[in-house]
This record gives C-alpha cells, sequence and structure tokens, in this order.
C-alpha cells in the first residue's frame, strides 16, 4: 500500500544543516556537475549557481567551453574539471544535453557520463556498448586534489581509474575487471541526480540491468518532467505518452519508481516525490506557479545535487534517506520561488498547515525567472532553519549529545 504525505518543513528540516566548528569546505559536500552543453550553455549555469547558493562546500564543473566560459564569468568560486579520478560526494548529470552522445557532448564528456550513469544504473557493463567506436583518452589529470579528505579505501578507487584510465585504456580482461569494480565502489559512496537529457540513457541503462546490481540505485534520483517521463517509461515498456501522465502523476510516478528502483522526483504542479524502497510517496502541492518558466528545473536539479552531497555521510550512516533529501530540495526550490515572486500565500502555505483557517488570501505576487530562484536559495534556507521544527530537530542533537555523545559534533552556537 502507498503512503503518502504532504511536503512540509517538518520533514524536511533534518536535511538543511548548519556547518560547525569541525567542517571544511570538504565536509560541507562537494557535488560534481557533467551538465550543459553547446547548445544549452545556460542550463550549467543555472545549476551551479543553484548548488553553490544553497551551501556547498565545493562546486565543480565539467562540460563543454562555451557553458565553462559562462560560468566563471558568473560563479568564479566553481572548481573547472571533475573525473572519476576526483573526490565527489554527488554528481549532478543531464541538465542542458540534448542526448547522452559523442555529437552532443564531445568524446570525453561522453565517456564520463556513459561511465557514471550506467554505473549508476546497477549496469556497470553497459557502458561498453555505449563506448564502441569513441576512442576516449584517459580520464583529465588536471583536478588531483581534495582525494585526502576520502578515505583511504576510495582514494585506491580513484588512483585506480587514474592509472588504468577509460575502458580503451584498460586493455587486458584483468584490468577491466578492476576498473569495474573500482566504478562499482565509487558509486556507492556518492550520489546521482539524474535531470533532462541523461534521462533516456538511464531508463534504457538500468531497464537492462542484472538483479544483482540493484543497490548502486538507492543512491540515485531522478527529475523528470511529465514528457521526459513518459519518454523513460517507454523505455521500461509502458506506451505512455505524457497526456497521460499529466493526467495521473501519481500512478506513474509510482511506477517508473517501481521499474527503476530510484527515487523519482516528477515535476510539475503537484511536483511527486516517491521511493520504491519505502513505497511512500510525498506531494509538494504548495509551490508557486510562477515557477512554471523556462531553466527552473535546471536549478532545482544544482540544488538536489549539492543536498545530496552535504547529507551524503548522514545517508551513508542511515541517519537520513535519499528521499527526504530530494523532498527537502524541492521544498527549498518552491520556497525560493515563493520569496522570488513575492507570493505570499505559497510561502504561508509552505511554511505553515495550509488547512489553517486562520490563513487569509495574500497577494499572489509576479513574474520570475530561473536565476532568481537560484538567487532566493539562501533566503528559503535561512526560513528553514529558523523554523520550529528546525529548533526542535536542534535540540534533538543536544538531547543526543547530553545522553553521551561527545559535543565536538555540535555546531558552535550549540555548545
Ligand atoms: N537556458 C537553458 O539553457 C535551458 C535549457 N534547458 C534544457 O533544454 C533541454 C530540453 O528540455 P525541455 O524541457 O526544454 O524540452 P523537452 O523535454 O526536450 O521537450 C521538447 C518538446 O516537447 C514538447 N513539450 C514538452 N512538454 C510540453 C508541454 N508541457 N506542453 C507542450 N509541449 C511540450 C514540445 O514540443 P512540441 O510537442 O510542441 O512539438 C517541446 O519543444 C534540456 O536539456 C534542458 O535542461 C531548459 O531547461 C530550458 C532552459
Ligand atoms: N504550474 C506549475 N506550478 C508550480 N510549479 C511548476 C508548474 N509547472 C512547472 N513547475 C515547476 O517548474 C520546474 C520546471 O522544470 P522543467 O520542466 O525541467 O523546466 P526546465 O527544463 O526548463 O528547467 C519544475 O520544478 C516544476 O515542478
Amino acid at each position: 500500500m502507498t503512503m503518502s504525505d504532504r511536503v512540509a518543513v517538518d520533514r524536511i528540516a533534518r536535511a538543511v544543516t548548519y556547518p560547525g566548528p569541525g567542517d571544511s569546505k570538504y565536509t560541507r559536500g562537494v557535488v560534481s556537475l557533467l551538465t550543459g552543453s553547446a547548445r544549452y550553455p545556460g542550463a550549467a549555469l543555472l545549476g551551479v549557481n543553484a548548488a553553490a547558493r544553497c551551501g556547498a562546500g565545493y562546486v565543480r564543473y565539467e562540460g563543454p567551453a562555451a557553458a565553462r566560459d559562462l560560468i566563471l564569468l558568473r560563479r568564479p568560486e566553481v572548481v573547472m574539471g571533475a573525473s572519476l579520478a576526483t573526490h565527489t560526494d554527488s554528481w549532478v548529470i543531464g541538465s542542458g544535453f540534448p542526448s547522452v552522445s559523442s555529437r552532443d557532448l564531445g568524446q570525453e564528456d561522453y565517456a564520463l557520463a556513459v561511465q557514471l550513469l550506467a554505473s549508476y544504473a546497477g549496469n556497470p557493463d553497459y557502458w561498453e556498448g555505449s563506448l564502441d567506436g569513441c576512442l576516449a583518452d584517459g580520464p583529465k589529470d588536471d583536478c588531483k586534489d581534495g582525494l585526502d579528505a576520502h578515505p583511504k579505501e576510495a582514494q585506491e578507487d580513484r588512483s585506480r581509474v587514474r592509472s588504468e584510465g577509460h575502458p580503451e585504456g584498460a586493455s587486458c580482461p584483468g584490468d577491466r575487471l578492476a576498473l569495474h569494480n573500482s566504478l562499482r565502489h565509487l558509486v556507492k559512496g556518492t550520489y546521482c541526480l539524474v535531470d533532462a537529457g541523461a534521462l533516456d540513457f538511464f531508463a534504457q541503462a538500468a531497464a537492462n540491468r542484472p538483479l544483482t546490481e540493484a543497490d548502486s540505485l538507492r543512491h540515485v534520483v531522478v527529475t523528470p518532467h511529465a514528457g521526459e517521463a513518459a519518454s523513460m517509461l517507454t523505455i521500461c515498456g509502458y506506451g505512455v505518452t505524457r497526456q497521460e501522465v499529466e493526467s495521473a502523476p501519481r500512478k506513474y510516478a509510482k511506477i517508473l519508481a517501481d521499474e527503476l528502483e530510484c527515487v523519482v522526483v516528477l515535476k510539475g504542479s503537484p511536483t511527486i516525490i516517491y521511493d520504491s524502497h519505502s513505497s511512500h510517496e510525498l506531494l509538494q502541492l504548495e509551490a508557486t506557479h510562477w515557477l512554471a518558466t523556462a531553466g527552473t528545473g535546471d536549478v532545482l536539479a544544482g540544488l538536489l545535487g549539492a543536498l545530496l552531497a552535504q547529507n551524503a555521510s548522514a545517508m551513508n550512516k542511515g541517519d537520513l534517506d535519499t528521499q527526504t533529501v530530494a523532498a527537502a530540495g524541492v521544498f527549498l526550490h518552491s520556497l525560493a520561488a515563493a520569496i522570488a515572486a513575492g507570493d505570499y500565500n505559497s510561502q504561508k502555505a509552505l511554511l505553515t498547515d495550509p488547512t489553517d483557517s486562520r490563513i487569509h488570501p495574500m497577494p499572489a505576487g509576479h513574474p520570475i525567472c530561473a536565476m532568481d530562484v537560484a538567487q532566493t536559495l539562501p533566503a528559503a534556507i535561512g526560513l528553514v532553519l529558523d523554523s520550529d521544527w528546525a529548533a526542535l530537530y536542534r535540540q534533538s542533537v543536544i538531547d543526543n549529545a547530553a545522553a553521551g555523545e561527545s559535543d565536538t559534533d555540535l555546531p558552535g552556537f550549540l555548545r
């Protein structure tokens, strides 16, 4: 039976965190975005902007020169270059891709995309067929910093990937097996947000996965809109149109999540966040409709990637689940849009109980563009951190510390 709940601040506050004195840029979440294309460089800027503005410790970018130039002008804090060899807690793949093809992405980014997507799809062998005819060089060697922040085992995996390179560099079967194993291991401790032009490739790899590999899918969140969900469902063997998904989004979010065994964020109004592992459905009903404008999905992808990175260690310890983190991203996206648009109805509905009859209609705001949503993310995060629910959560952290844990884990303001 499907359990259903509204996405509300009490549910998601746990995934929105303060930095503490023990934090560094590495512990606050390293997110790597493989996004944008010569055709859609703007999508890359929107995603890195969102990731940087919502508190990731470190944002890396990999993509075409047009997007890199644009990003460096607007967000100089973003570090250029990301590969299998670099330390990362999460990947964002696909916003601004027309498709996953060497023609659209260039050979190196194509090779990186297929290896990552196939591995996260629980089908690490799938990339071999996809790379046929693509003469990829070894992974880029220009981004080795940050390795010390990960455990020794993961460092060894990255070193192996570096020295053995892409599949073409690993010619004998033993090398390939070792590389496969390293890729499998790398994707297990990290998270992946799959969006836009990477969704079909991911669905294809996941639909053909061997049953033994389903675990890596637990680390994946996919963010289709109705048209993209219809295409993914068709790949999974359901002949579904966009109109059918739009008319029954809850039904199709569940089918897609169950097929792929990952968290599905089916975007629209409402947005549905479905987790096949818990059979739990979360609904975001109160987003301002000013959000319906080009590029806001790219902002959501960057924001979700950053939240996955920030919460990776809590999720790996089992203290937090991927669906809650995904719901936190959708909530913050809606709240940031409501703030940007001056839509006080939406803001109040998000932060209080919408069935409360004391809520009176208020100004419904004005148009926004996607970059405005990225700009107001810090304010949205501040509101969540100031909410009663965040206070309650902080109190539970204090109580746990008082029950025997060291207070060095507490953020400074709590000690
Ligand atoms: N600034 C940038 O760089 C931006 C880059 N972006 C990037 O662009 C890429 C493409 O993503 P996307 O979502 O724009 O197009 P996609 O899903 O391929 O649909 C294509 C066609 O499907 C139709 N159609 C779909 N939905 C419909 C509907 N509800 N109602 C009616 N028709 C609908 C419609 O075609 P029609 O049916 O009219 O022939 C439409 O032309 C992706 O990588 C994304 O990240 C964008 O984020 C924007 C900002
Ligand atoms: N009518 C609406 N009301 C509220 N939010 C909406 C509405 N329509 C779309 N959205 C939201 O806007 C965003 C659009 O994302 P997407 O379709 O991927 O656009 P793009 O690819 O142009 O970035 C999603 O977060 C979606 O949930």
